[in-house]
């Protein structure tokens, strides 16, 4: 029997009173049974009331998110501390990190360009500029890194930090080989498989780059002359090459004394001279798209057919792919001549053949999305249609990561806490630059689940080719004819466990550039290390303080989050607790059930993506902007998986609604969907 529920104005009945037919429904009622309600809800009252007057008596600086596996920690914060983040709410607890850096208005005060918005424009800008329409160049590319603490040099300026005691830091090189050498241990993650890599660093791509000193383009020359016995003719750009120790257990035989370092480009090469050191971001801030269509005008028209929509691509063994790149740099790169090159929106397209397969699939998807929205549209011109879709994939890229992404890394506890869930509503008082502790520190720490080598998987599951990283440095040629073997392996092989490592492979031998005399290489390890001092990164237990966990006074105080042995390390490496590299703590720190990354990460990553999105207004949920999407079509926005991207565009035809998760072919193959089960439902964009 269906009951209808309609509420009615008298408060001396029952509240709700149950309809049938829009007739009143008599219940048996008796008055011991309205005496002994009515007592209970006075007793339930009186308790409240008494836990509220207690409650708020209690000290103000009680842990934001009670009842969170977080408490104990929180419970630590020096209360009234400047660096304590903020909880705000009352239903759903939410943490918000405050800046406490001087400088994040310094670049728009003296060198901002002035800018003219039109507050109507449905489509983003190609610069990502006039998103805020009061700070119209926030987020912008060619602007500053966001800071949420100072930058720390040990001249304040420029040169790279010491330690607290004058000497100066541990080589990164050295830090990496005590603390993780042949560490290795728990290799596969049978809960996501290894996709989870391209999409992390595809998604990179999107919100940062930052090259190496344009001005110091003669550096690595310079580098060779690093241990000249005259001290005057060592070049100053020495300071920075990171040292290999003699014993190094790689490079020692070899006697490879250092890794040329070269630091990344400021404000001053771009004609603003900020202290201290301002590192500008050269791809737009916000999650748009922006490595697929370009972050300025001029590189997103070349990439155009200015036909029906379509992105500029090129035919290779019968399949598409993204144009090839005339002028790349690295037709003869370090591994040797190389055909192709491919064009993309975000120069580092061709780093690694799995951020190529990225952009290839993002590029075949375009075009799928274009040709099938000029159906929905005839009517629709080129311009038309090439902005729609752009503005789609900006949110599929959105809805992805929120979704399905981020959720793995953070875990859902995370989720919630940082107001990464559900709708958004825009704030524009919210900056959404890209933080440098994010990108020259936290979302590093995800290098931790690259795994040694890239398995090519035939249609029967056998693997066909390892490729390791190293054959395939700038020189993605072994995608063409490959791309579903590549993007098979990804889907079929179980994901490197998060671990404090990163894989043997990448930190040692990892884009070796062979025939050169002795030995030649590359530690990631060692770069995103050194990456966090030449960028200034405070320390790790500022960024524990930062995130509101407990300011660690001598290295001991770190065993809330990090193991002895660990400790013990650090104690032989650095002078004191407070020298720590922030890179090595996020490493170091035991992940919160549920996550993959541990707290003092998890904080620097969720604060991220809630200014990614709260301060983006044309976020793809964000409801009443000229560039919001309907309703309809946010409901359509939601369906989309990176399963869709997938099977549209490449020649798998079954994959997982669960794109990440990692499904044993043989005893669950029944999970996986048809491809014929995935298509963007573009009728809520089509116009009579
Ligand atoms: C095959 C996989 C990957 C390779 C080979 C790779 C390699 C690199 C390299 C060489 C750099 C520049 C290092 C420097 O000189 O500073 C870098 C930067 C970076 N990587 Fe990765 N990475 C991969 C995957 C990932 C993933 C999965 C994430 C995160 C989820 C990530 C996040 C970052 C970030 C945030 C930066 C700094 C951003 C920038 O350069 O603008 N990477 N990576
Ligand atoms: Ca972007």
């Amino acid at each position: 029997m269906v009951k209808i529920f309609k509420k009615v104005d008298n408060s001396s009945k029952s509240e709700t009173e149950p309809l049938l037919n829009n007739k009143k429904i008599v219940q048996p009622f008796c008055k011991k049974t309205w005496f002994i309600l009515s007592t209970l809800v006075l007793v339930i009252i009186v308790a409240t009331a008494v836990i509220i007057v207690i409650s708020s008596l209690q000290p103000k600086d009680n842990p934001p998110n009670a009842g969170s596996p977080d408490r104990d920690t929180y419970n630590n914060v020096a209360s009234g501390s400047k660096l304590s983040p903020v909880s705000i709410g009352t239903k759903q607890q939410q943490i918000r990190l405050t800046s406490v850096a001087t400088t994040n208005g310094d670049y728009f005060k003296k060198c901002a360009p002035i800018v003219v918005c039109n507050a109507g424009d449905k489509y983003r800008s190609y610069n990502g500029s006039c998103n805020n329409l009061q700070n119209p160049s926030w987020g912008a590319a060619l602007t500053p890194f966001y800071r949420l603490a100072d930058a720390e040099f040990s001249d304040g300026n420029y040169t790279l930090r010491v330690q607290l005691d004058g000497k100066p830091l541990p080589s990164a090189r050295l830090v990496g080989l005590k603390l993780f050498y042949m560490r290795d241990v728990r290799y596969s993650d049978h809960n996501n498989n290894e996709l989870l890599v391209p999409w992390g660093q595809f998604l990179t791509h999107d919100i940062s780059y930052y090259p190496d000193d344009i001005r110091n383009a003669t550096t690595p020359a310079h580098l060779d002359h690093c241990f000249e016995k005259d001290k005057s003719k060592i070049p100053s750009e020495c300071k920075a090459a990171i040292l290999i120790p003699k014993d190094d257990p790689v490079y020692g035989p070899y006697n490879v004394s250092l890794f040329k370092f070269v630091r990344s480009a400021t404000s001053v090469n771009f004609s603003c001279p900020l202290t201290p050191r301002t590192i500008l971001n050269r791809n737009t801030q916000y999650i748009d798209a922006s490595h697929v269509y370009g972050s300025d005008k001029k590189t997103a028209d070349n990439l155009r057919t200015f036909k029906n929509g379509r992105l500029k691509s090129q035919i290779l063994k019968n399949e598409e792919y993204c144009p090839q790149n005339p002028n790349s740099e690295f037709k003869n790169g370090p591994l040797g001549p190389s055909k192709v090159q491919f064009a993309a929106g975000d120069v580092n397209v061709n780093q690694n053949l799995a951020i190529a397969l990225f952009q290839n699939l993002f590029l075949r998807y375009h075009n799928h999305l274009a040709d099938e929205m000029q159906k929905v549209n005839p009517s629709w011109s080129d311009e038309r249609v090439y902005q729609e879709i752009r503005r789609i994939m900006g949110a599929i890229i959105q809805v992805i990561t929120y979704n399905q992404f981020l959720p793995i890394i953070l875990g859902d506890d995370y989720m919630k806490e940082y107001g990464l869930t559900g709708p958004t509503t825009y704030d524009p008082s919210i900056n959404s630059a890209l933080a440098q502790e994010m990108t020259s520190g936290a979302f590093r720490a995800v290098h931790n689940i690259i795994p040694a080598k890239f398995n090519f998987m035939a249609t029967n599951y056998s693997i066909v080719d390892e490729v390791e990283p190293s054959r395939v440095l700038l020189k993605p040629d072994l995608l063409i004819g490959n791309f579903d073997h590549m993007l098979r392996g990804f889907l079929e092989t179980p994901g490197r466990a998060p671990q404090p490592s990163y894989n043997n492979l990448i930190t040692n031998v990892v884009f070796k550039i062979p025939n050169l005399d002795g030995y030649s290489g590359f530690d990631l390890m060692s770069y995103d290390i050194q990456r966090g001092r030449d960028n200034g990164l405070p320390p790790y237990n500022k960024i524990r303080q930062i995130c509101g966990l407990k300011k660690a006074i001598v290295f001991d105080d770190l065993s809330d989050l990090i193991s002895l042995e660990d400790i013990a390390t650090l104690k032989t490496l650095y002078s004191t607790v407070h020298d720590i590299d922030y890179l090595i703590g996020a490493l170091l720190e035991k992940p919160r059930n549920g996550s993959m990354v541990g707290p003092s990460t998890a904080c620097i990553i969720g604060d991220s993506f809630y200014r990614f999105k709260s301060g983006d207004r044309f976020f793809y949920n964000i409801l009443g902007q000229p560039g919001s999407f309907t309703p309809e079509q946010i409901k359509s926005l939601e369906k989309i998986t990176l399963s869709h991207v997938l099977c549209l565009s490449s020649n798998l035809d079954h994959i997982q609604k669960e794109t990440f998760r990692y499904v044993d072919h043989k005893w669950m193959s029944n999970i996986k969907r048809s491809c014929r089960s995935y298509k963007l439902d573009l009728y809520p964009w089509k116009e009579n």
